[in-house]
């Protein structure tokens, strides 16, 4: 069972109601306390009738940090372009500076935190698909539960304005208690049957991948990452719960995000980190270069043995390598890459895999990073610039969330952003799922065409639609 104790919620409260009337602005305070354990999926299960369109699911490849975030307390957006990420990092800044925090022990990844992520390009011309998601579009939830190291913990979180009285607190007692009130006892909705599968212009994406070999060939650019859309049509509405089951369960290895917007769900399993931020220790990850997996022990060892061989696959990966050791050279003052690949097998999938390691210069910060690496080679190409722009002008697709940073940032700037790859928009009956390949001149179109094939497997089968 899940006891919430009688804490100085009350007093906390009244005093940043206080605050917020000196300041004339609202005042955020957040109270952490442990529980015992409860099972992650049931905590946002418990949260679909009251904040169904208001949680995020969040689980780490190694368990370190999940967390499961129910209702806004506040919302951070924007759809403005330049210097998106030094914004958000303003008012998250700003809305610290003053807030109030009662916790005995500052566990990472609990209090306040904003959960969220960025569009893969602002310029991008939004279609209807994205239109729940902002650019930019983070959010400080009401209730949070971080399982950390095997620690259980609820935050809550209150935005108090001067307005506000102490009754504030018994509505979220009462909130809090109806949210974990029989957890336990939650019974996941079950998933609905997948009726169609469409692939969206699939002549015109293969179109385009020779244009940009060619392109490639002619040396305008050196790698250019193409994307397509998968549209399924279900029976009913797609319930989230299942879906987060079946990537927990089918993608170990990965990041397990889920994150909803008025309605929309943005879904996915991501076996890259962009990077990670744990006081001025900084992780990133070179992820390019990829293979089926085999049927046999042997067949994937073979697999395996030619990825790691294979100068086409190689070089698409040291682009990434290059680009990420400059980016992190430049707010860390030691980067560690080791000088080869290795191997890193998913369900569906083996890639080629360069872990890198940084101590980040006192004065950087976890958003400037991502600034600094967001697109990294394995999504956009080099040169960026020129990248970024063939694929705005070339794509079909809106790729909106898909591709980019997702993640959270808590009260000391330390958090983890993946890359939202492996990815899908769940919105009622209907889903599109994404997934792009690396083109670089020695591309051959089936193959790539192929790539994206197994690379739409991790979701499809989390949707119970054919492998
Ligand atoms: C763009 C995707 O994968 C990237 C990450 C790993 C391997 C990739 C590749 O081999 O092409 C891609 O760069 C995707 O899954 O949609
Ligand atoms: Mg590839």
């Amino acid at each position: 069972m899940v006891t919430i104790q009688n804490t100085e919620l009350k007093e906390g409260i009244i005093e940043a109601i206080e605050k917020a009337r000196k300041l004339s602005m609202p005042v955020l305070v957040s109270e952490v306390q442990r529980i015992h354990p409860v099972q992650p999926l049931s905590v946002f299960a418990a949260g679909r009738d009251q904040f169904v369109g208001e949680r995020f699911f969040w689980k780490d490849p190694s368990d370190e940090v999940v967390m499961i975030g129910i209702g806004i307390c506040k919302e951070i957006q924007s759809d403005q372009a330049s210097g998106r990420f030094f914004h958000v990092e303003k008012q998250w800044q700003e809305l610290m500076s003053h807030s109030i925090m009662l916790m005995e022990e500052k566990p990472t990844a609990t209090g306040p935190i904003m959960l969220g992520g960025f569009s893969f390009d602002p310029l991008k011309e939004k279609t209807d698909l994205w239109a729940q998601f902002p650019h930019s579009l983070f959010h400080i939830p009401k209730y949070l539960v971080s399982v950390i190291k095997g620690e259980y913990y609820l935050t809550t979180n209150l935005l108090c304005s001067a307005e506000d009285d102490d009754s504030m607190y018994e509505l979220a007692e009462q909130e809090r208690k109806s949210l974990f009130n029989g957890i336990e006892k939650q019974e996941l909705p079950q998933l609905t049957n997948l009726s169609q599968v469409n692939e969206v212009y699939p002549e015109n994406w293969k179109k385009r991948v020779s244009e940009v070999v060619e392109l490639l060939k002619a040396g305008t650019m050196k790698k250019v990452v193409l994307a397509r859309e998968l549209r399924l049509q279900f029976e009913e509405q797609i319930p989230v719960e299942p879906v987060i089951m079946n990537l927990l369960e089918e993608q170990r290895d990965s990041f397990i995000f889920a994150f909803e917007s008025r309605g929309d769900c943005f879904i996915g399993a991501s076996p890259e980190r962009l990077v990670k931020k744990v006081k001025n220790n900084v992780y990133s990850t070179c992820l390019a270069g990829s293979i089926a997996r085999g049927k046999t022990i042997k067949e994937d060892e073979l697999l395996g043995n030619e990825l790691l061989c294979d100068e086409k696959n190689l070089n698409e990966h040291q682009f990434v390598v290059e680009m990420i050791k400059e980016a992190m050279e430049k707010v860390c003052h030691e980067v560690r890459i080791p000088s080869h690949p290795q191997l890193l097998k998913n369900k569906h999938i083996q890639h080629l895999y360069t872990p890198v390691v940084g101590i980040a210069d006192e004065e950087s910060s976890l958003l400037q990073l991502v600034n600094l690496l967001h697109p990294t080679p394995a999504l956009g190409g080099v040169p960026r610039k020129e990248a970024i722009e063939s694929i705005r002008l070339m794509e079909d697709l809106d790729r909106g969330m898909y591709a980019a940073p997702i993640g959270w940032i808590d009260f000391e700037g330390n958090g983890e952003f993946a890359v939202a790859i492996r990815s899908g928009l769940l919105q009622g009956n209907e889903a599109s799922l994404f997934a792009g390949c690396g083109i670089v001149k020695d591309s051959n179109v089936d193959s790539e065409y192929q790539e994206t094939n197994i690379k739409f497997r991790p979701m499809l089968s989390a949707l119970r639609g054919k492998e």
